[in-house]
């Protein structure tokens, strides 16, 4: 693996380079990431079998249609948003142009999580394109093979120096931290979170966590029972469903079928 300095130095140089900023190459990335979840479907299906038997309306559902829906709404209303906002005007302003202009951050990292192994590095990707940043991903190792396929196919359909993918563990994660990021944004548990933010606050860097507050709901058992399931035909779906902030688990939800 790639020194991780050189890694995210690239993605600088790329950023620097101001390539990424145009609202139409913002537009051209996305439509390339959704040609590429269109036609590399079969290939994301096989691979979130591979690593937790996740299959069925399960696996479409949230991991491609999520990541589709994102893509159709971020490229319809990204003009809207990256649009600058006008501001009232008072005395000292009265002769200015005043608006709020909104500005890329820079190099995002984006740390994944493997319970939903493709959408969750996806939908962040995703926004910090839209936004005009570089990004790093950084997918789960736990989800080996969905890892592996999202290394494979992003340099194949998206500008190869502005957006990265790091594979890896966490002495790969570790010595990715070591790096100053523009913002990281991070799934995963509370334990490593601290790990993530503790980093980041060497830089000063803001992270936005997707982390896992702890609740009641059976969310290993339903893992460990989903992956139990087996079979051509199998479906397999162990949500545990909550508020945003993960504090309030919502519904659980069980179904696991095979057939003969
Ligand atoms: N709030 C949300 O939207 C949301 C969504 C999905 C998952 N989650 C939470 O995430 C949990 C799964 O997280 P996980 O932590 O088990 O996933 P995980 O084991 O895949 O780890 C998450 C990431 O942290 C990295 N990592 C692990 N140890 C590290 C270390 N010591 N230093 C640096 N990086 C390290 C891994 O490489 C991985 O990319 C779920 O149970 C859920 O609670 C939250
Ligand atoms: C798009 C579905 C993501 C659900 C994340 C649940 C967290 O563990």
């Amino acid at each position: 693996m790639e020194k991780m300095q050189q890694i995210v130095g690239r993605a600088r140089a790329a950023f620097r380079s101001g390539r990424s900023r145009p609202l139409e190459f913002r537009i051209q990335q996305l439509k390339a990431l959704e040609r590429m979840v269109q036609e590399k479907e079969k290939e994301i299906l096989a691979a979130l079998k591979a690593d937790l038997n996740k299959c069925g309306p399960s696996a479409y559902s949230h991991e491609i249609l999520g990541v589709l829906g994102e893509l159709a709404l971020t490229m319809e209303k990204l003009p809207s948003w990256a649009a600058p906002q006008p501001v009232k005007k008072n005395l000292l302003t009265m002769r200015d142009e005043a608006y709020i202009g909104y500005e890329p951050l820079g190099v995002v990292l984006v740390i994944g999580a493997w319970n939903y192994p493709f959408v969750l590095v996806m939908q962040p990707l995703i926004g910090a394109i839209a936004a005009g940043n570089a990004v790093v991903v950084k997918p789960s190792e736990v989800s080996e093979n969905t890892a592996r396929l999202v290394a494979e196919l992003l340099p194949q359909y998206l500008d190869k120096d502005l957006y990265a993918v790091v594979t890896g563990g966490v002495p790969e994660t570790t010595e990715l931290l070591t790096q100053r990021f523009d913002h990281i944004l991070y799934t995963g548990n509370t334990a490593v979170g601290k790990i993530v933010m503790a980093a980041a606050a060497k830089h000063l860097t803001p992270v936005t966590p997707a982390a896992h507050f702890p609740a009641p709901g059976p969310s290993a058992d339903t893992a460990a029972a989903a992956n139990s399931c087996s079979g051509s035909t199998a479906s397999a779906a162990a949500f545990q469903y909550t508020d945003t902030a993960e504090q309030q688990p919502i519904w659980t939800l069980l179904t696991c079928g095979t057939s003969a």
